[in-house]
């Protein structure tokens, strides 16, 4: 039995500073991310000072620690042995890249086996769902104080089958006045994902945009990406194809969420691009999971379609999702001095087909 509704309560414990225990195969391990502890929390978490610290293997790159870590897994997370340096402002400084340039790590930093590398990997997905850095202190053990959750049951949390349609309306837009509204949710997740039907089905396989939230972007009109012009022209393509659906999907900043996102956009401040920013925070360069769209198609009785997109890892994952993608419509539209390099990014390094 898998408990998804846990995984709420133990996402909104991550954000809010206090402890959660995971119970992975081998061992149960208790962690307080770093991000929302303080060095009260961090007392009575581990009275002992002897909490290891967890990073991402993407961190663990920075800070040369990769070839301390086990051959066999390469993205595992690492975990960081306690010193008697490593103090609150020191794994502070450990989980924040964006303090690299500021503060001089200390160190020396050993890497330790991991104990329950389940539960460990299972951390980082859960520090993604809160929007938090992937860091944590990490204690071996379930404490009991701490909301307790599986692998399983942030699996069971993720899977789309839990999607369903709470409502739909019409919904005259700037760009078709002829469109339909309809509202997906599961019962624990808070965001709601969105169709928007714009004209009349015609037994054609209907052209279909994949639009991941983007609120700098979407309500800001940002100039670092090509998401608000992206998103009017997909909605004009389709209104002129006669008949398609716009999914509007919550997947702020390839799913990492907006917070993690605008970390993102500070280290490109730093002169990273797009791909290396995310590595460096400790998280994929895309973390979206497409099998949402395919399972909001499979709602709407859409199994054929039309897809907008320069980006062929959405074909191949609706594809993986059981939707025929019969044609890749492309999607690029003119770039501005504020985005060149990222669209550059797109093409060079994420296969995006500009
Ligand atoms: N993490 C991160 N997310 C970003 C960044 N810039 C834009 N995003 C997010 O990227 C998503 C849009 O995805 P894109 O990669 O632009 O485009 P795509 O959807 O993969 O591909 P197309 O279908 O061809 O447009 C939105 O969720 C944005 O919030 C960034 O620098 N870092
Ligand atoms: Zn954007």
């Amino acid at each position: 039995m898998t408990d998804p509704r846990a995984v709420a309560r133990a996402i909104d414990a991550l954000r809010r500073g206090w402890p959660v225990a995971i119970l992975g195969a081998e061992a149960a391990i208790t962690l307080l991310a770093i991000e929302t502890a303080d060095p009260v929390r961090l007392a009575s978490f581990d009275p002992e000072e002897k909490a290891a610290v967890l990073l991402s293997a993407g961190r663990a790159v920075t800070l040369k620690l990769t070839n301390q870590r086990e051959a066999a897994v390469p993205d595992a997370p690492v975990l960081v042995d306690r010193a008697p340096w490593l103090d609150f402002a020191a794994a502070t400084a450990l989980a924040d890249p964006q303090l690299d340039l500021a503060t001089p790590l200390k160190g020396p930093f050993h890497a330790i086996p991991l104990p329950a590398p389940d539960a460990a990997q299972t951390a980082l997905q859960l520090a993604r769902l809160a929007g938090v850095l992937p860091a944590f202190f990490v204690r071996l053990g379930r404490d009991a104080g701490a909301e307790a959750v599986t692998p399983a049951d942030v699996a069971a949390h993720e899977d789309p089958a839990r999607l369903a349609i709470a409502t739909r309306a019409r919904l005259p837009v700037a760009g078709a006045e002829m469109a339909e509204i309809v509202a997906f949710r599961t019962p624990e997740s808070p965001g709601e994902h969105i169709a928007l039907l714009i004209g009349t089905p015609n037994g054609h396989a209907p052209l279909v945009r994949l639009h991941s939230e983007c609120l700098t972007g979407d309500a800001l009109g940002s100039l670092k990406c090509d998401c608000g012009p992206q998103l009017d022209a997909a909605i004009a393509a389709i209104a002129e194809s006669g008949w398609g659906i716009l999914l509007y999907l919550r997947q702020e900043g390839r799913g990492i969420g907006l917070v993690n996102k605008l970390r993102a956009y500070a280290l490109q401040d730093q002169g990273f691009d797009t791909v290396d920013a995310n590595t460096r925070l400790g998280f994929a360069i895309d973390a979206r999971d497409f099998r949402t769209a395919g399972r909001m198609l499979q709602l709407l009785g859409q199994r054929q379609i039309r897809l907008l997109t320069n980006n062929p890892a959405k074909v191949t994952a609706l594809e993986a999702a059981g939707v025929r993608v019969t044609e890749r419509v492309p999607h690029a539209l003119p770039p501005n001095p504020h985005n060149a390099r990222y669209l550059a990014t797109k093409r060079d390094r994420t296969g995006h087909q500009l």
